[in-house]
């Protein structure tokens, strides 16, 4: 988590009005993966970890500084979703996210498909990171 927090630093002030999150994705003791939310918003943390772990996600945890989102402002596929598809055994959480498109949503879809989901781990330190961030409290904000 320490280095998914690190990854998120490095993009504080240039995703808006995403947040910027790290993401680490651990099989065995080995990092396999990891990503940070790219400039402008997208893609999101996970995404770039799973990419960059392919086949390796199957199995792993995956350290994530903010709840994975539960849907996507597009439609698309939501991080959470995309961490089932890669079977991500466990998913550690910093700190949630009370966005409409999280807030509980994504940890509970994870936990529905048998992950493991962990939350409060170095919270305080990726709460400080979300400071200036303000969650998307309804589709009219997005707009
Ligand atoms: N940037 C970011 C997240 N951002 C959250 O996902 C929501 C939907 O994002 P979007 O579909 O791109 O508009 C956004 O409003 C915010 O709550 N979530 C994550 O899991 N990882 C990321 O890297």
């Amino acid at each position: 988590m320490r280095r998914a927090i690190a990854l998120a630093r490095t993009r504080v002030g240039l995703t808006a009005e995403n947040p910027a999150v790290g993401c680490v994705i651990v099989r065995d003791g080995v990092v396999v993966g990891e990503g940070v939310t790219g400039e402008g918003g997208r893609p999101h943390g996970e995404e770039v970890a799973l990419d960059g772990a392919a086949d390796l996600a199957r199995g792993a945890t995956a350290y994530v500084t903010l709840e994975p989102c539960g849907q996507r402002s597009s439609g698309g596929l939501s991080c959470s979703e995309r961490l089932v598809a890669a079977g991500v055994l466990r998913v550690v959480v910093a700190c949630s996210d009370s966005s409409i498109y999280a807030d509980g949503e994504g940890s509970r879809r994870l936990q529905a498909a048998g992950v493991a989901v962990d939350h409060g781990l170095m919270q305080a330190e990726a709460e400080a990171l979300y400071a200036a961030y303000r969650p998307a409290k309804s589709l009219e904000s997005r707009r």
